[in-house]
């Protein structure tokens, strides 16, 4: 199916315009796709995302995992998505001690980087300050379709949770219980059915199939792009209450997963978040967040953490 598009570059000059147009998008079919932005090059993107995935050795990935938050998680199979993870947000460590994290706010947790990749690492930290951008005025456009007195901006910077993820959906193993088990007819997937969790999501999908979102009918359709240039949108469960906080009750945050085409895949999704201070029902984002992981066995170390800092 097609989704409805948005002219970033024209957006810029008029913003109530594109509000109008993101609202009407979130509201049906909750996906909108956002072309013609500025320097934004998904080849570049795809070339470092590969050179992660496939120039990196295994080792040198699975060093990057000490952190209790950012950094690499390895595929594991018979699970019901299969996928490698590299995660960066906006906190840089001068001092390179991995192991070090605020116990007070834990989710600002630095970033960890392969050995000598200077390249990779200003690739990675221009791509997040663009992508924070793109998230921004989005939010911006929107804000004054539906909550004009309230600035939400303001809760997002500076200082935002915001994470860049890097995905690799490779093959599953031919001895994988999900694929053994779909030989019986059920297609297998590399990403299983959830919405997201948090407020907008900025995803580049590059020239891959595979992307699938819910209809109302509650319908699996695949998401057509036909080799266009720009950013599949969508909203979180969090965006749809704070747009219901302001009266805005249509907003949906559309179901979606990744069939497995029986071939590697790369994506790479930006999560756009709040700062950890931002109030939401009278608690901290990052506190609200930093609850709703404990039901997530990968955040095993952020458990530690928590454990430790809630036992003193
Ligand atoms: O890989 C994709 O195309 C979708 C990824 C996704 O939905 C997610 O990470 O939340
Ligand atoms: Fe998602």
């Amino acid at each position: 199916m097609h989704i409805p598009s948005l002219n970033y570059a024209e957006s810029l000059e008029d913003g109530k315009t594109a509000g109008i147009q993101i609202l009407d998008a979130f509201r049906n079919p909750g996906f909108l796709f956002v072309e013609n932005i500025p320097s934004y090059d998904s080849a570049q993107l795809l070339k470092w995302t590969r050179w992660f995935f496939t120039d990196l050795s295994k080792e040198e990935r699975e060093k990057l995992q000490p952190n209790p938050y950012r950094g690499y998680m390895p595929a594991q199979s018979g699970k019901s998505s299969y996928k490698e993870i590299f995660e960066i947000g906006a906190f840089e460590n001068p001092h390179n001690h991995p192991k070090e994290v605020s116990l007070e706010r834990p989710l600002e947790d630095t970033n960890l980087w392969p050995e000598n990749c200077d390249d990779f690492k200003e690739f990675c930290a221009n791509f997040h300050k663009q992508m924070s951008s793109v998230g921004a005025n989005l939010l911006k456009w929107l804000n004054g379709a539906v909550a004009k007195d309230h600035d939400w901006v303001n809760l997002f910077q500076p200082n935002s949770l915001s994470t860049l993820r890097f995905i690799y959906y490779p093959q599953r193993p031919e001895d994988d219980a999900l694929l053994l088990s779909s030989k019986d007819g059920q297609r297998p997937l590399h990403c299983s059915e959830h919405s997201d969790g948090g407020f907008i999501t900025l995803l580049s999908t590059f020239h891959y199939s595979g992307l699938q979102i819910k209809t109302d009918e509650d319908k699996w359709k695949d998401v057509e792009l036909e080799g266009r240039e720009g950013l599949v949108v969508n909203i979180g469960e969090m965006m749809v209450r704070l747009c219901a906080a302001s009266g805005e009750t249509e907003v949906k945050a559309t179901k979606h997963r990744v069939a497995d085409l029986g071939a590697d895949r790369f994506s790479v999704p930006f999560f756009f978040e709040p700062k950890w201070s931002a109030a939401f029902d009278g608690k901290p984002y990052g506190e609200l967040v930093l609850d709703h992981m404990k039901a997530f066995v990968e955040y095993d170390k952020l458990h530690q953490v928590i454990a430790a800092r809630d036992s003193k």
